[in-house]
């Protein structure tokens, strides 16, 4: 039988513990997700009709501080892929040094079928649902796929209603306006620009003549490959969303890319200034970089010995498997992986919940200045804990997040 997604993401964890010998009594605490909430909610359609729907939150481990992380609308949403994004997030906010645990959240739904106020009736009534399970010092969430700033927004109107106070810290990814970050738009994009641009520099390949194919467009693809291009100068040939993907050898202009995607529906296809190629062969392009920025499984073991580009940065959570990542290692490419790669939107999150509970805003260079750190150094502590255990990038991520998610754990005790 096929593993779990959550089977894979212990595969990964326990490969870390045996590496750091961790104590055993330790992993068997941080191997299961602490707490779950499922929903089962109705929402009235535009006809007049009443649809059921199931959501889910789940806070993985709060060891180090409240639960954080995002809600992701997809059909296939499921409580195992909930769980695992969680446990994900428990050591991506660890390796970030940030004082939060791991939470995750999702509806099976598709969007794409929903007109905007179905759209705003589900995010509503999932938020009141879940209401008593989260909170700004409990369980921050944020956006995910197909999720956004306008969810957000929602989402902290219709706590509100329950608080009877603006209580803005509940969730981040807001809108300016309303006490969102200047900057967490771009944020995860930057973050996997800054990954890429410290992983260059260690194979001594200079960004700004990178060649770099991005899978996905949405927040996180579109943003790596606008901040690739526009500040470090990396030339993007070739990106994909779900609807097509598309080459060209020359270099994508992607503001002008961008500004398609914007006036057609949120999709690249039918954008004339590329040759049309297959999803398989976008991932299996001879590039220097390749930027997997749309879910989880895009490398698995069927095409992991096709993967021709010397540096992977993984902006989606979990898009190679741990088996093909084993391929890919023995191949000799450089796999910077999610925990770390993806790791700006939650330090931006974090920012702004720090400026919610303060009400003190930054502007958008301090913002960027402190990811740009924060991120640096989070990759200078993996290439040290790499070089100290002789292990992969991967590894060597979750030895550091997992040894400061343990120790808060020991400080704090289990209860007897
Ligand atoms: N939004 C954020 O701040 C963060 C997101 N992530 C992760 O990054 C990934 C993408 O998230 P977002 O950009 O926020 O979602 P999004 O909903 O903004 O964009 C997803 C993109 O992936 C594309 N896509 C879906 N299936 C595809 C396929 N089979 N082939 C090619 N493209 C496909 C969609 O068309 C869309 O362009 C997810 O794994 C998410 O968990 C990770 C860290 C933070
Ligand atoms: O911004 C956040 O709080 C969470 C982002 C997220 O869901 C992720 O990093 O996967």
């Amino acid at each position: 039988m096929a593993k779990s997604l959550y089977q894979q993401a212990l595969e990964v964890f326990g490969h870390a513990a045996d590496v750091m010998q961790l104590d055993p009594n330790i992993r068997k605490f941080l191997e299961r997700p602490q707490r779950t909430l499922i929903v089962e909610f109705p929402v009235v359609m535009d006809d007049g009709r009443v649809e059921m729907f199931t959501g889910y939150r789940c806070q993985h481990n709060t060891a180090r501080g409240p639960a954080k992380g995002g809600i992701r609308y997809h059909p296939d949403v499921t409580i195992d892929e909930v769980q695992t994004l969680a446990f994900w997030m428990t050591w991506k906010c660890s390796l970030l040094n940030l004082p939060y645990g791991g939470g995750k959240g999702g509806v099976k739904v598709d969007p794409a079928k929903l007109s905007k106020h179905e759209l705003e009736r589900l995010s509503r009534r999932f938020f009141y649902e879940i209401a008593n399970f989260i909170g700004e010092k409990r369980d921050i969430p944020a956006p995910d796929v197909n999720t956004n700033a306008q969810v957000m927004a929602w989402y902290v109107d219709t706590y509100t209603m329950h608080t009877g106070y603006p209580a803005l810290g509940v969730v981040t990814g807001k809108p300016v306006e309303i006490g969102g970050s200047i900057g967490r738009n771009e944020a995860t994009g930057r973050g996997v620009a800054v990954v890429a641009s410290e992983a260059c520099k260690l194979l001594d390949k200079d960004i700004s003549k990178a060649t770099v194919a991005v899978q996905g467009f949405g927040n996180v693809g579109s943003f790596s490959a606008k901040i690739l291009h526009d500040d470090y100068k990396a030339k993007i040939v070739a990106v994909s969303d779900v609807s097509a993907a598309y080459y060209n050898p020359d270099g994508f202009d992607i503001n002008d890319l961008i500004a398609y995607r914007d006036n057609n529906k949120g999709l690249i296809n039918g954008y004339p200034k590329g040759q049309k190629i297959t999803h398989e062969e976008l991932l299996e392009l001879d590039v220097d970089i390749l930027v997997p920025a749309a879910l989880e499984n895009a490398i698995t073991e069927e095409n992991a010995d096709r993967i021709k580009a010397k540096l992977i940065v993984e902006g989606a959570n979990g898009p190679v498997t741990p088996a093909a990542d084993r391929i890919l290692v023995s191949k000799g490419i450089m796999v910077i992986p999610d925990i770390l790669a993806n790791a700006g939107g939650v330090t931006v999150s974090y920012f702004e919940w720090v400026q919610d509970l303060q009400s003190f805003f930054w502007d958008l260079d301090d913002v960027r200045a402190k990811l740009t750190k924060m991120m640096r150094a989070a990759f200078a502590d993996v290439a040290e804990t790499k070089k100290k255990y002789n292990v992969d990038f991967r590894t060597a991520a979750y030895v550091v997040a997992i040894e400061r998610v343990a120790q808060a754990v020991k400080l704090r005790g289990i209860y007897p």
